[in-house]
């Protein structure tokens, strides 16, 4: 599966319990982004799940969906992206919804299609960082540790800097893609247009962007080129 998501440099991420008209569903579909990641922190359901995903099944892009909910766990997706919040103080976040998941789910569990994120959660003002307890207020020094625990020790496929609703200190980011060798680096959270994009797109490998998406479409659609078009720099 990593293979699926390696190529990966934008996507899109589309909240169940958010509206978006089919018309606005298309664009985003057919914007030339590289993948659909559907979740939310709050609110999604197994209804909501599965709707949107018979919706995005009308075109031929990458479905992933990121669990957040041991009730909507959705059958049928390309792929399941499993977060793991780094810098939570509660352990349920870490692995114990993830224990109750696989006890639950036991032989059903597609192994080959999971992959794990190591989340490592930055906006204290999110719903994210309210609903995991995360421990936010890190120095850049204490992210990029926090992002080598997960490349070297944990060898997780990815490492997610998460900013939800918050353009990231770009500091803190550069600082994670020096000290992230192998996991592939994604990046979520307040990018409204093409300058934040084009910024995030030079330091990570997978730029994501969410809420946008249901403020300014056309801002969003924007997004794409500008990641597609930005040559990441390279690290020794
Ligand atoms: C037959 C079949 C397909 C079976 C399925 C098998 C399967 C895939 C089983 C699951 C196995 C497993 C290990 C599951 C994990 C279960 C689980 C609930 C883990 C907890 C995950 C976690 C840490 C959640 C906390 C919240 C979080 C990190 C959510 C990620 C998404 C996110 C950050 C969204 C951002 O929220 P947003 O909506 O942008 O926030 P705002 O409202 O502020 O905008
Ligand atoms: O919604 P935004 O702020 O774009 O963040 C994207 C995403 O990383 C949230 O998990
Ligand atoms: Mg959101």
């Amino acid at each position: 599966m990593r293979q699926l998501i390696e190529p990966w440099r934008h996507v899109f991420k589309l909240d169940p319990d958010r509206e978006l008209g089919d018309l606005e569903l298309e664009a985003i579909c057919l914007s030339g982004t590289d993948a659909i990641l559907v979740g939310g922190s709050t609110g999604v359901t197994y209804e909501n799940t599965i709707d949107l995903l018979n919706r995005l099944r009308r075109y031929e892009l990458p479905c992933a969906l990121e669990i957040s909910d041991l009730e909507a766990v959705v059958p049928g997706f390309d792929l399941y992206m499993i977060p793991m919040v780094l810098n939570t103080p509660d352990t349920a976040w870490i692995i114990g919804q993830h224990r109750k998941a696989i006890q639950r789910y036991g032989s059903l569990i597609p192994w080959e299609l999971l992959l794990a994120e190591g989340y490592i959660v930055l906006n204290g003002d999110s719903s994210v960082a309210r609903l995991t307890g995360a421990d936010h207020s890190l120095s850049a020094e204490g992210a990029a540790a926090y992002a080598q625990i997960a490349d070297k020790l944990m060898q997780l496929p990815v490492v997610y800097l998460e900013y939800s609703g918050m353009f990231g200190d770009m500091k803190t980011v550069r600082l994670v893609r020096e000290m992230v060798e192998n996991s592939q680096l994604f990046y979520g959270g307040g990018i409204t247009g093409e300058a934040q994009a084009k910024q995030v797109a030079a330091l990570c490998d997978t730029v994501v962007v969410g809420n946008i998406i249901y403020q300014d479409i056309q801002q969003a659609l924007l997004t794409v080129q500008a990641v597609k078009k930005t040559p990441q720099m390279l690290w020794e």
